[in-house]
């Protein structure tokens, strides 16, 4: 089968702009930072379909305009995706970066078509361009590839370094020919999957991005189902979730977990004085405390209202005893800011030890809560631990 220049292009184009328009109007009807990233890429789609249809329709156009016009078209669309896709993983926009990145490739290869032209060195000079493109996306996408849940950006990390791989591939095999210029348009395997690579990448791209978005959207979706959304810290799911883990791995270290139930006194006549949104500041002030106050690998959960779960693996009873008491003299020695005065607020807290015999974590979050019930009991502003 023999497709000219024109054809691939037509076809190159038409597809650019069926995938912009379905992520335009697939996209809209919400307004964040990754939704907008999709737009941007979708704008990128239709100024990549704009210079593809202008190869197919070359004979309409100057050799100049062509040149000037499509590369402007294509290096736009280039820097557009390389910000598109910092928008969707939630980074910085970064600009600068790719906009000197298009403008270096417009100045090259306009310099290699007229002022100096050398058509071999042209194509280098694209595919550094092409390279410094995906190595600015594979920057952006480094982060988060040494997590699990973040396979997407591992996929399209590989993906951009095949496509670094193919590029030099290509140039070196052109350039260790004996005449380099009649090997661009032959069909040498490299040149075959080149263009049918290249023939696919809009789509190729366009799916890296839904797969990104997708990702996103899972985690957030994880994320809103386990996070308490005025303090920030797991919720009563996150934190069953969490109480099972701990448990599971104190089992094979054989080692007892330390649950404390802090639950913070007279609540209600701080809502009733100041109303109930200095009462959530007095919540947020209340969990900076506490977190202050755990080692790396304690957790601290809201188990509802006024009252949050701390769970400390590795602990004994005494440890327990000690870290409890530190988090009550801490609050007891803040002051809380509430609408320009300063409130004294303290904690009651029940303590409890889950050895690692236990079946679930339920029996010592009961323990624990009957701890409390005692702190609360004998005056409040105190710690109780349970007998196991
Ligand atoms: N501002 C605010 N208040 C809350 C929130 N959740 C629960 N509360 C309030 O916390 C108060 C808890 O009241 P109580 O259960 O009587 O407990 P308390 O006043 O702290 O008294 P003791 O626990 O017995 O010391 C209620 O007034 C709830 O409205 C919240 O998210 N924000």
């Amino acid at each position: 089968m023999h497709l000219n220049v024109e054809t691939l292009s037509l076809i190159n184009g038409g597809q650019a702009l069926v995938l912009a328009l379905m992520l335009w109007f697939g996209t809209h009807g919400g307004s964040n930072h990754a939704l907008n990233g999709l737009r941007l890429r979708a704008g990128a789609l239709l100024l990549e379909a704009c210079g593809d249809f202008m190869l197919a329709f070359d004979f309409k156009f100057s050799q100049l305009t062509l040149l000037l016009v499509g590369n402007t078209f294509n290096l736009t669309a280039q820097a557009l995706t390389i910000v598109a896709l910092r928008m969707v993983l939630g980074r910085q926009r970064r600009w600068r970066e790719a906009v000197l990145l298009g403008i270096a490739g417009w100045l090259g290869v306009t310099y290699l078509s007229t002022v100096d032209p050398n058509y071999l060195l042209r194509v280098l000079w694209g595919s550094i361009i092409l390279v410094c493109n995906a190595s600015l996306n594979i920057a952006a996408l480094w982060g988060g590839c040494r997590k699990r849940e973040t396979r997407a950006q591992c996929v399209l990390i590989w993906a951009y370094m095949l496509a670094i791989a193919l590029l030099a591939w290509r140039n070196i095999s052109l350039w260790t020919l004996p005449t380099p210029l009649q090997g661009i348009g032959s069909p040498s395997p490299i040149n075959v999957i080149y263009v049918f690579l290249l023939g696919m990448q809009p789509l190729l791209a366009s799916v890296g991005f839904l797969l990104l978005y997708n990702e996103i959207l899972q985690r957030e979706l994880y994320n809103l189902a386990r996070i308490d959304p005025l303090t920030g810290v797991t919720n009563r799911l996150g934190l069953l979730e969490a109480s099972e883990t701990l448990l599971a791995r104190a089992r094979s270290k054989r080692e007892s977990i330390g649950v404390l139930l802090i639950d913070a006194d007279h609540f209600k006549s701080i809502n009733d004085r100041f109303g109930h949104d200095h009462g959530d500041q007095v919540l947020l002030e209340l969990v900076a405390n506490i977190r202050r106050m755990l080692r790396t690998g304690d957790l601290v959960g809201r188990v509802g209202g006024e009252e949050f779960l701390v769970l400390s693996p590795s602990v004994q009873e005494a440890d327990l005893l000690a870290l409890a008491e530190r988090i009550r003299a801490a609050i007891e020695g803040s002051s809380f800011p509430v609408a320009g005065e300063t409130y004294a607020l303290t904690v009651s807290i029940g303590a409890a030890i889950a050895d690692a015999s236990e079946p679930d974590m339920m029996a010592a979050r009961r323990r624990a809560d009957t701890a409390l019930y005692e702190a609360k009991r004998a005056g409040r502003n105190c710690v109780m631990i349970s007998a196991s």
